[in-house]
C-alpha cells in the first residue's frame, strides 16, 4: 500500500549519463524508467521533472561568455530532450506518459496547462514536466517544487546521485554524515547544496515535504513510496 496518492519525482539529469561523459546512457534510462513503473503499479499518480545536467554539461563549454539567460534557455531545452527520451522509454516499457513543456514548442511537445496535467494524472498517465519553470535563473529542482505544489503532490521525491542530505557534500567531504530528517530552515541556514534554496523555500512555504534518495540504489524509489526508511526527509 503506497504511503502517497500523488507524487512528484525529480529525476537527476546527470544520473542519466551512467558511466558515460555526457548524454543519455540507454541502460541507465531503462533502469530508471522501470523504477518509476514499479511505483505506478502500486497505484500512485506520478508526475516527473527531469534535470538537464547530462546534456547541458556537455555543451556548457560553449556557453562560456554567453549571457546567463541565453545559457539558461539552452539548459531548459536540454530538459526537453531528456523528457522526450524519458517518455519514449516509458512507452516502450508499457507505460502511458505525456510530456508538457513550460516553453512553447508546439510541433514537438504539448504546452503545460495545469487542468490538462491534472486530468492526465487522474487518468493514471505519467506526466513529464519539461523545460523547467520556463524561466531563466531557476533550476529543475525549483520546477519540481513548483509543479509539485501546483498539482497537489503530497511529496517531492528527489532521486539523485547521493543517498540523502549530508552535513556537507559527500563527494567532496568523506567525513560528512547523512541526516535521516532535517527541517527546511536548517537545510537553508546550513546552505546544504543538495537542492537549491529557492526549491527548499517554496516547499517549506507550501508545507510540501521532500525526500532525497539515491536513484542508483535499486528499489529505493519503491521503498520511499511505501513509506519505508530510505534517504533523508526534509520537512517543515
Ligand atoms: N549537503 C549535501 N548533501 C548531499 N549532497 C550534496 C550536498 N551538498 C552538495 N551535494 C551534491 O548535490 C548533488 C545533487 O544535486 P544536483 O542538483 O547537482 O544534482 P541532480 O539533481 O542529481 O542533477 P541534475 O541537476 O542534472 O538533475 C549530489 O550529487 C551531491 O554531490
Ligand atoms: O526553470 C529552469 C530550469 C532549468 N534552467 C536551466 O537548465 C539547466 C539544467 O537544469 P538543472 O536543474 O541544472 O538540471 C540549469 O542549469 C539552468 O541553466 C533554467 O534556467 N530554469
Amino acid at each position: 500500500m503506497p504511503a502517497y496518492k500523488r507524487i512528484l519525482i525529480k529525476l537527476s539529469g546527470e544520473a542519466l549519463m551512467g558511466d558515460d561523459q555526457f548524454g543519455i546512457n540507454r541502460a541507465t534510462m531503462v533502469r530508471m524508467v522501470r523504477e518509476v513503473h514499479e511505483v505506478t503499479q502500486l497505484g500512485c499518480e506520478v508526475a516527473v521533472v527531469i534535470g538537464g545536467g547530462n546534456i547541458f554539461r556537455g555543451v556548457a563549454g560553449g556557453s562560456v561568455g554567453m549571457d546567463r539567460a541565453t545559457a539558461d534557455y539552452m539548459g531548459m531545452l536540454a530538459t526537453v530532450m531528456n523528457s522526450l527520451a524519458l517518455a519514449d522509454t516509458m512507452r516502450q516499457e508499457g507505460m502511458t506518459a505525456r510530456v508538457m513543456s513550460a516553453i512553447a514548442i508546439d510541433q514537438v511537445v504539448e504546452p503545460y496547462v495545469r487542468p490538462k496535467a491534472l486530468q492526465y494524472l487522474e487518468e493514471g498517465k505519467v506526466v513529464v514536466f519539461a523545460a523547467g519553470t520556463g524561466n531563466p535563473f531557476f533550476t529543475t529542482d525549483t520546477a519540481a517544487a513548483l509543479r509539485g505544489a501546483e498539482i497537489g503532490a503530497e511529496i517531492v521525491l528527489k532521486a539523485t546521485k547521493v543517498d540523502g542530505v549530508y552535513t556537507a557534500d559527500p563527494k567532496k567531504d568523506p567525513a560528512a554524515t547523512r541526516y535521516t530528517n532535517i527541517s527546511f530552515d536548517e537545510a537553508i541556514t546550513k546552505n546544504l547544496q543538495v537542492m537549491d534554496a529557492t526549491a527548499f523555500a517554496l516547499c517549506r512555504d507550501q508545507k510540501l515535504p521532500i525526500k532525497v534518495f539515491s536513484i542508483f540504489k535499486s528499489g529505493a524509489l519503491k521503498r520511499v513510496v511505501l513509506g519505508e526508511d530510505e534517504g533523508t526527509l526534509v520537512h517543515v
